[in-house]
Parts: structure tokens; C-alpha cells; sequence
């Protein structure tokens, strides 16, 4: 029995050759692969003795030869295959153990050049592969180093490998080499700042978790992140205490975040209830941020998601121990918040470092039969802001306006916000229709919307929701425009003294 051995990722070989070398199997390898075995007096045939040509260009060509590809493609059970290696002198190779070069790794280096990623782009690895992967029922292809035991102990114990194995270990190799190469393609594209939406499109993530379940129980789930990406996304933030995160608390922290990102450089708390934000404040201190987002709407905060753009210190956290939070996310905490907060078992709390950092990618939604792919929707305004009244909102209403198109720019669709004082007062997230959003909010808000400002994340249809917003108490109202029936919305604005600006960008989220 013959095996290959050429890895970059050396660990575990030492082992794994002496006893591959211990089980009479005889040991073929590459320029240094050869020499850690040799220097650990494993007897190794180097790799151009049996090609009878030298290892050059760098290392770009090693084992790129039929003298070790037909050794490694030849069917045992194919009588022409075998009288063919006989006459071309090739032997056969049942076992080949290949790490490639480390393309990941490389680019995920500082300052890292288009020159050495390219060199990191391993090409003699890969065929090797895919060429025992495919003549999997007569070669064992290792590509892990994890999978060194398992051939080791069925070669202990049966002498050979069983197909089972081997099919396995074929079909990690496909996995290992479409996302060795959708990283690469990914990376080049990146490098040339190309359009994603090609005619074709392979993306390729990593696992992160299995999770206990999906949105639901009965649904199986699992978490993947991006690859080489530095994001300020949940996937870089470190967990500190509590229970693992669920399938619906990493879809609702990532929207909590996505909200937050958008109050850059300001104290800001967001909470979030199914994706949706539920209270939100802005403020000198994240203290009084949290104050504002927790009264803004003191039940649905129970049971959800806080995030916040600074340190939580010991004040925000008695204050945030008094509810019942699933999940907590802040850049940092001083010793004794995590001190208050870590008496409670059932929270999960998170540290992340780049959490105002911007989000540069797209978005992928699978629907049945297909996948949409978009830009992240990271522009807040579109053209200058037009004031379409003829009253000008005040500059504290021009800040909560804009406050407010923040958070209804996080909101479902048909999204309603009113704020106050840099406070959401009233959300109104996914309805079918425009003024069902606005009335939910209302209902909720009552009283304390008088004096607010209204945001609107698409046209208003009809004049009708002015005239609720003007019943309910609001003074300013901030929307995209473009409905034919603008002009009736902004007549009622004038007739009650409401100012209105328009954006000249909507902000669905279905
Ligand atoms: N060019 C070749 O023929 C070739 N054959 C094997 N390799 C890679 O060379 C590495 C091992 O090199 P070494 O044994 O010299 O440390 C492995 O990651 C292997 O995938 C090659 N390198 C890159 O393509």
C-alpha cells in the first residue's frame, strides 16, 4: 500500500505517518513535507523520484504529473486501467493526505498583497484531491487532519478502509474545494470592486453552530458566517454569560444592530421584539439612552433584545436587571455590570468591539426555487431634504424627524414611528396597510404623542393618515413622497400647521 503525503496544516503528521509507516504502508512526499518526516526518521520517497522530474517554478509544480495522477486515478477493478500503469511503470496510490495552501488564512492577514494571496492559491493540492475523491472506491482521500484516526483505526483493524469511509472522506473534499474556490473567486472580485450579481452566483459560508432548532421547534437549523470578513456583525462579537443563542435571538439581535449602526457617535439603546425595534433612545449617556428606549414602551421590552453603542456600567445594569432580557449586546462592561448582570442565569450577554461599524455587503433571501440578492440598504436619505409645508419643522422636530426615519427605516413594512425627544414613542411595524401601522401606534402611544414627529418608511396613499397622525398630536412628519396624491397630504398638513418633509427614498423591509 502507497500513500501521498503533502501538507501545508502539518499538524497530526508526524503521528499519522509512523504509523502509517508501522503498518508497512510505504510514504510518498512533497519538498517540505518530506523533510519533517525525514528529520523525524520516517522513511519518505520524495515526490520527484517517482515523477523522475524536479519539484520547480516555486513550488507552482510538484505533483502535477500522470506519474502520480494515474497512480491515483487508475480503477483496481479495470484490467486495462492496471496493464496500462504496468506498462507506463506507474504505481498505484491508495492513500493521499492533502492540506492545501492556506488561501483563507492569507487574506485574512493585514495588508496582505494581491501577490501573495495568488501564491496561496494552491493548484497541484486541489487536483490531487478531486482526483482521489473521484476514484473514491479504491482511494482513502484525508484533506483533515481530524480524519488521520479514523483511516488509521480501520486500517488497524481491517487492513483496508471501507468504501463507506472513503465516500465520505470523497464527498468533504468536493464541500473543501467549491469553498476553497468560491473564497478565492470571492476574493479576486473583491479586489477589482466587481458587481456581485453575475450570471452565476457561489457564495461560500462557514459553520458557526448547530442550533437547538429553527424559528421553530420542528425546524432543524444551523448558523454560518461570511468568510474573512471583519464586520462589527454578531459573528465577531464574544458571548460572556448565558445560554447559547437561538436561531430567533440571532435574527432579532441582528436587527437590533442594524438599527444601532445607524445612530453612529451618539449614546443610543435599541430594543427589539421579533426583528422589530420596540424602544429606542438617544442621549448623552447610555444610561439615559436605555431609560428612553425601556419607557418608550415598558412591556414589549420583556423577553427582548437590548443593544447599545458604549459601556454598560453598574447604574445601566441594575436598570436593565430589573427586566427579563434575552440577549444583551454593548462594545463593553465595566467589572462590576457584568458583576450585577451576571446574577441572572437566563440572559445571554455579548461583547462587541466594532459594533458602530459600518456593514458593507448584500443580502441574500432564499424563496422557494431561487435566492434574491440585494445591496444592504445602507444609505439613510436620499437627495437634500425637502421641506414641502408651509411651516418649517423647528430644529428639535428636524432632529426627531430625522431620529425617527431612523428607526422606521429598521421597521417592517408598512413601518410607522413616533418620536419624541430622541425617544421612540410608539412603533407601528408590518402591517398590510399604511394607517393600520399608524393606528397600532397610536393606540399604543396615546397621550404622550402629542408633540411628536411622525416617520413614514413609504408614501402616504391618501391624506388619511395625516389626519389621524394630526388627532393623535403630531407636529412634523418626515416621508419619501412621490404618491399623485401628495399634494392633498400636504394641503391637510398646511390647513393643521403640520410640517412635512420629504426624503425622495422609501425604506421597505418585508
Ligand atoms: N504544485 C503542485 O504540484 C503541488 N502539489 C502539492 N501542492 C501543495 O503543496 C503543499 C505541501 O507542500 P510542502 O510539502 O512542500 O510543504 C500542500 O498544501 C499541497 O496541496 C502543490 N502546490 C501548489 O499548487
Amino acid at each position: 500500500m502507497r500513500a501521498l503525503i503533502s501538507v501545508s496544516d502539518k499538524s497530526g503528521v508526524l503521528e499519522f505517518a509512523k504509523t502509517l509507516e508501522d503498518l508497512g504502508v510505504e510514504i510518498i512526499s512533497t519538498g517540505g513535507t518530506a523533510r519533517l518526516l525525514e528529520e523525524n526518521k520516517i522513511k519518505v520517497t520524495g515526490i520527484s523520484d517517482v515523477t523522475g522530474f524536479p519539484e520547480c517554478l516555486d513550488g507552482r509544480v510538484k505533483t502535477l504529473h500522470p506519474g502520480i495522477h494515474g497512480g491515483i486515478l487508475a480503477m483496481r477493478d479495470n484490467p486495462a486501467h492496471m496493464e496500462k500503469l504496468q506498462e507506463l511503470n506507474i504505481q498505484p496510490i491508495d492513500i493521499v493526505a492533502v492540506n492545501l495552501y492556506p488561501f483563507k488564512e492569507t487574506i485574512s492577514k493585514e495588508g496582505v498583497s494581491l501577490e501573495e494571496a495568488v501564491e496561496n492559491i494552491d493548484i497541484g493540492g486541489p487536483t490531487m484531491i478531486r482526483a482521489a475523491a473521484k476514484n473514491y472506491k479504491d482511494v482513502a482521500v484525508i484533506t483533515d487532519p481530524v480524519d488521520y484516526k479514523t483511516v488509521i483505526d480501520q486500517l488497524k483493524d481491517k487492513g483496508s478502509v471501507d468504501v463507506d469511509v472513503k465516500y465520505d472522506l470523497a464527498l468533504k473534499v468536493f464541500q473543501h474545494t467549491a469553498n476553497y474556490d468560491a473564497m478565492i473567486s470571492a476574493y479576486l472580485k473583491e479586489q477589482a470592486g466587481k458587481e456581485t450579481m453575475d450570471e452565476t452566483l457561489t457564495v461560500t459560508f462557514e459553520k458557526v453552530q448547530d442550533l437547538r432548532y429553527g424559528e421553530n421547534p420542528h425546524q432543524k437549523a444551523a448558523f454560518y458566517k461570511e468568510v474573512g470578513k471583519q464586520s462589527g456583525t454578531l459573528v465577531d462579537a464574544v458571548q460572556l454569560h448565558g445560554k447559547e443563542l437561538s436561531y430567533n435571538n440571532i435574527n432579532d439581535t441582528n436587527g437590533a444592530l442594524e438599527a444601532l449602526k445607524e445612530f453612529y457617535g451618539t449614546p443610543t439603546v435599541v430594543a427589539v421584539k421579533h426583528a422589530n425595534p420596540c424602544g429606542v433612545g438617544s442621549a448623552d449617556s447610555i444610561y439615559e439612552a436605555f431609560i428612553k428606549a425601556y419607557e418608550g414602551d415598558p412591556v414589549s421590552i420583556f423577553g427582548g433584545i437590548v443593544v447599545a453603542n458604549g459601556e454598560i456600567d453598574k447604574k445601566t445594569a441594575e436598570k436593565i436587571n430589573e427586566l427579563f432580557i434575552e440577549v444583551l449586546v454593548a462594545p463593553s462592561y465595566s467589572e462590576e455590570a457584568l458583576e450585577v448582570l451576571t446574577r441572572k442565569k437566563n440572559i445571554r450577554i455579548l461583547k462587541l468591539e466594532g459594533i458602530e461599524k459600518r456593514y458593507q455587503g448584500y443580502e441574500l433571501k432564499k424563496v422557494m426555487g431561487g435566492i434574491l440578492l440585494q445591496d444592504t440598504d445602507s444609505v439613510l436619505l436620499g437627495e437634500d431634504l425637502k421641506v414641502v409645508t408651509k411651516r418649517q419643522p423647528t430644529k428639535e422636530e428636524m432632529e426627531d424627524l430625522i431620529f425617527a426615519w431612523k428607526v422606521v427605516k429598521n421597521t417592517k413594512s408598512n413601518g410607522i414611528s413616533l418620536a419624541k425627544d430622541k425617544m421612540l414613542i410608539a412603533n407601528g411595524p408590518g402591517q398590510v396597510s399604511r394607517i393600520w401601522a399608524l393606528q397600532n401606534a397610536i393606540r399604543q402611544g396615546g397621550e404622550s404623542l402629542i408633540g411628536s414627529v411622525l416617520a413614514s418608511d413609504a408614501f402616504f396613499p391618501f391624506e388619511d393618515s395625516v389626519e389621524a397622525a394630526n388627532k393623535a398630536g403630531v407636529t412634523a412628519i418626515i416621508q419619501p413622497g412621490g404618491s399623485i396624491r401628495d399634494e392633498d397630504s400636504i394641503k391637510l398638513c398646511d390647513k393643521y400647521g403640520i410640517a412635512m418633509v420629504f426624503t425622495g427614498m422609501r425604506h421597505f423591509k418585508h
